[in-house]
């Protein structure tokens, strides 16, 4: 394991910001902090730093206590929203500040600066200033040097945040790149279900300092431990007792299936390659959501006004609205 974190436990005042926290992230994983605002994912992750410290329990780096020791102690390098990148030097010198500092030989620094520009695809912006970087191309050189001291663990809170939707993409599919190449510990915090989906092998889902579920993003996905979580990670909709994905509802327009539910379609919406159909159905107030592909929303043949007949898809993942605590398998 190269991060062990036991039992944390952290107050503002009267305010838990971290109740009993427990997780181990082995080496070489790429995992993601996902949870709502002010879940205390940032909580976390600065207290593995060592940014802050926790009220109670411990936290191991690489098998060392780390619990008290500072953040230049734990060889941690991180990386939040707004990095401040040194201003008046150029994208290399960025970059060889940590070796410089560190008194590495000259040649050895020059070496690994062209080595991890090259990484992060910087080379040919070496010698500009962080000023003339794009926003993207400025959290790729924070990445950098951060990465050039060789930290054992990499922290990552919101590296993405700040930019704009089609850069926060290109840089996600790129971090799980670079995390493949260099394999280096990575915990990243988002609040934004689709990054963590896409880029983690493991997601802490956190919620009101609280950890609600950990696990591969399709266990997540497929195997929701609650309400939260599956609400969190995806839309969900209610189709009489069932909580469900709008994706996993069946639409027919005959009563063909014993139990379905019988409802006429409101809305019809067409977004890219999906319809989205908002179906009115007796005796449940709010509509039911369906999500289904163009060619099968044509191949029914709907429109305003359809009647239509729902029921869950063979092999859903549903939770029950009366309280079950796990999530069962629904087949229809
Ligand atoms: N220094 C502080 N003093 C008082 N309360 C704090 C302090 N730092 C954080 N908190 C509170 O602790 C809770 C957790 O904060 P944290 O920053 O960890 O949340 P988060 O999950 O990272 O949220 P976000 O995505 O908005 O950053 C929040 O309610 C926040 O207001």
């Amino acid at each position: 394991m190269s991060i062990e974190v036991r039992g944390v436990g952290k107050r503002y005042g009267d305010f838990v910001a971290l109740d009993d926290i427990n997780v181990s992230l082995p080496t070489g994983q790429l995992t993601a902090l996902l949870g709502p605002s002010g879940g205390g994912k940032s909580t976390l992750l600065r207290i593995i730093a060592g940014l802050e410290s926790a009220d109670s329990g411990s936290v191991d780096i690489e098998g060392v206590d780390a619990t008290k020791l500072p953040p230049q102690k734990r060889n941690v390098g991180f990386v939040f929203q707004h990095y401040a990148v040194f201003k008046h030097m150029t994208v290399a010198k960025n970059v060889a500040f940590g070796l410089e500092i560190r008194k590495r030989p000259k040649a050895e620094v020059k070496a690994k600066v062209a080595e991890l520009l090259e990484l992060v695809h910087l080379s040919q912006f070496a010698h500009r200033l962080p000023s003339q970087l794009s926003g993207g191309q400025r959290q790729r050189l924070a990445l950098a040097r951060a990465l050039a001291v060789e930290p054992s663990v990499l922290l990552l809170d919101e590296p993405f945040g700040a930019l704009d939707a089609q850069v926060r993409k290109e840089l996600r599919e790129w971090l799980r790149r670079l995390h493949d190449e260099v394999h280096v510990t990575t915990v990243f915090v988002t609040h934004d279900q689709e990054e963590a989906l896409e880029v983690a092998d493991e997601i802490v889902v956190i919620n009101q300092g609280r950890i609600e579920q950990i696990g591969t993003p399709d266990q997540l996905y497929d195997e929701p431990a609650n309400d939260f979580v599956m609400g969190f990670l995806g839309a969900v909709t209610r189709l009489g007792p069932l909580r469900l994905r709008p994706h996993d509802i069946e639409v027919a327009v005959s009563p063909g299936v014993p139990g379905s539910t019988p409802g006429v379609v409101q809305r019809a919406l067409r977004v890219g390659f999906e319809v989205r159909l908002t179906v009115d159905v007796p005796g449940q107030e709010e509509p039911v959501l369906v999500v289904l592909s163009r060619t099968h929303a044509r191949a029914l043949d709907l429109e305003l006004g359809s009647r239509v007949w729902l029921s869950p898809t063979t092999g859903a993942t549903a939770v029950s609205v009366l309280g079950l605590a796990r999530p069962e398998v629904v087949s229809a």
